[in-house]
């Protein structure tokens, strides 16, 4: 698991650290980590020159001593200060050491050609604007300045790229984009959620010696090595039925190839049984592609209804559909409601209380939120302002519907409701607090862009089915079924194009691999 802290979480772990330490002892540190990652970068690529971009605060002190540590080591250092006060603006410590080491410092604003030529001529730029402490956006001459860097010049961020909103909420302000991210201690929010995912790049973590709790994570990742512990392993006394029967309502006479989707990534992720329930068309092309699933309405662990659905579709077939996927929303059985099933969803009989995951993009969350949430003033969110806020309109919508939310995407976000606060069960003020804490957020981002192609959110559905049916909770479910369903399509991509169909077809032989690999370390 990758974890990611708040900036009050690693203020406050810092502090505390920085009680036993001598003065300056963890910048050195992140100064240390940072020079031994940039010398690596120049060596990968025979490189000789670094511009260091010096803001006023911490974030450009690193930067000024782990340009003295490359200076120190032959490379040629040179500092370019942006900070609005020059010299006076920077962290004075890093600049003396900067300077004794031989660093050539100017400040942009007394000479902007020569700053532009440090960066126009720097192998590796050094990115210590602004760090944790920054506000969103770049100002002037950053923007200018960056436009000056080489195409083939390795911008290395040191902690973040600046300009991003360390929280990772906001993603539309101007930022550095950087080809890699020495980030100190332990990752933040910004690396791993949508808004900052891309302008971080390659993300390094270096080791300040600093602990941060698990338990204070902002974000979470799974990795391959938590599929082993997370994934439901059949035992000896299992039958089909323990291992939990998915049952599906999905395609219609106008979708039908959604219904083959995912009811074959639902068996090729081993579902104890699917039950299928569609309209003709689709349900015969269910027999002949996945024999193994049963037709017809049954007791099942979990329903996934949604992937095809047309829940305007008039006709008696269609109507028998409906009223089977509208028992399965009203019902307390765990429930993934995907694509059209998401319209089932009504205001009144929410929010749902059995484990349930809704899986839209962001076209269909707005119209959710839309939907349940709008005013009679507004037509409520469009696709872009989710794309452009997607945390928050995530968050929304699953204290709303009381779901969890899987929102598709480059990286997949699973947002879990709020708990809400019980009066009458509280001791004392720290519960409240506790018990009021969201729950970190999961965030996947295995998938490459490839997965973009219509059909690939149906395997989605049937994977992360198959998981709710095996009794996983909808956090797990959700983000264990983005990560197999990503590394599916890695592999069936291969560099290349790839379709919905391959993906589902790669999901058994990717479960077992992950499942397998661990033990052949
Ligand atoms: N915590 C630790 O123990 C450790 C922290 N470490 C390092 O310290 C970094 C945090 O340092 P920090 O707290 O000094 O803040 P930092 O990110 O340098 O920025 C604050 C300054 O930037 C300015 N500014 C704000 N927004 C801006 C913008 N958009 N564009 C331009 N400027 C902007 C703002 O000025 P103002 O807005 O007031 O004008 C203020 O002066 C952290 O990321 C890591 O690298 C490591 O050494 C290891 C130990
Ligand atoms: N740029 C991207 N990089 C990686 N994965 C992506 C990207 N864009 C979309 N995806 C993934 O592709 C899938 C698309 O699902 P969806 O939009 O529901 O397609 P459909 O409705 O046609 O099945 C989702 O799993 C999503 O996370
Ligand atoms: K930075």
């Amino acid at each position: 698991m990758i974890r990611a802290h708040s900036v009050e979480s690693v203020r406050r772990a810092e502090d505390a650290a920085r009680r036993d330490l001598p003065e300056g002892e963890l910048m050195r540190r992140a100064a240390e980590g940072l020079a031994e990652v940039a010398a690596a970068r120049l060596d990968e690529r025979d490189g000789t020159s670094v511009v260091a971009l010096v803001g006023s605060g911490d974030n450009g002190g690193d930067a000024l001593l782990a340009a003295a540590l490359l200076s120190d080591a032959g490379f040629a250092c040179a500092a370019v200060v942006l900070a609005s006060d020059g010299l006076d603006g920077v962290h004075d410590v890093a600049l003396e050491e900067a300077r004794t080491a031989g660093v050539d410092v100017t400040v942009a604003t007394d000479d902007p050609t020569a700053a532009e030529r440090l960066v126009a001529e720097a192998d590796l730029v050094l990115d210590g604007i602004v760090g944790i402490g920054g506000r969103p956006g770049l100002r002037a001459p950053a923007s200018a300045l960056l436009d000056a860097v080489d195409d083939d010049a390795w911008v290395l961020a040191v902690d973040l790229a600046s300009g991003l909103d360390p929280a990772g909420e906001h993603g539309d302000d101007d930022s550095v984009w950087a080809d890699e991210t020495v980030t100190m201690g332990t990752p933040k929010p910004a690396h791993l959620l949508p808004a900052g995912e891309a302008a971080t790049g390659r993300l390094t973590v270096v080791d300040i010696g600093v602990e941060f709790p698990d338990d204070e994570a902002a974000v979470e990742r799974l990795t391959w090595d938590d599929v082993p512990e997370l994934w439901p392993v059949p035992g000896p006394s299992d039958d089909k039925y323990s291992r939990g029967v998915l049952g599906v309502v999905a395609g219609g006479e106008s979708y039908t190839g959604a219904a083959v989707l995912c009811t074959t990534a639902a068996v090729e992720a081993g579902v104890g049984m699917v039950r299928y329930v569609g309209t003709p068309t689709p349900t015969g092309l269910v027999r002949l592609a996945v024999p193994e699933a049963v037709v017809g309405d049954g007791r099942v662990q979990a329903w996934l209804v949604g992937p095809g659905l047309d829940t305007t579709a008039e006709g008696d077939d269609a109507q028998r559909q409906l009223a089977v996927a509208r028992v399965a929303v009203d019902s307390d059985v765990p429930l993934v409601l995907d694509a059209g099933g998401l319209d089932l969803l009504e205001a009144e009989a929410l929010p749902r209380t059995a484990p349930t995951v809704l899986t839209p993009h962001a076209g269909e969350l707005a119209r959710l939120l839309a939907r349940l949430a709008g005013d009679k003033d507004s037509d409520g969110p469009s696709a872009d302002d989710v794309r452009a806020d997607p945390l928050r309109h995530a968050r929304r919508a699953a204290d709303l519907t009381g779901a969890t939310v899987l929102l598709k995407g480059a990286t997949t976000l699973v947002v879990d409701p709020t708990p809400t606060y019980d009066e009458t069960e509280a001791t004392d003020a720290t519960d409240a607090t506790d018990a009021t804490a969201a729950p970190a957020v999961r965030s996947q981002a295995d998938a490459p862009p490839w997965l973009a192609t219509a059909g690939a959110g149906d395997v989605l559905a049937g994977v992360v089915g198959t998981l709710l049916a095996a009794g996983l909770t909808p956090r797990d479910a959700a983000s264990l079924g983005a990560l197999v369903h990503g590394v599916s399509a890695d592999r069936a991509s291969g560099g290349g194009p790839l379709r919905a169909l391959a993906v589902a077809h790669g999901i058994r032989t990717t479960v077992r691999d992950l499942l397998t690999r661990a033990g052949d370390r």
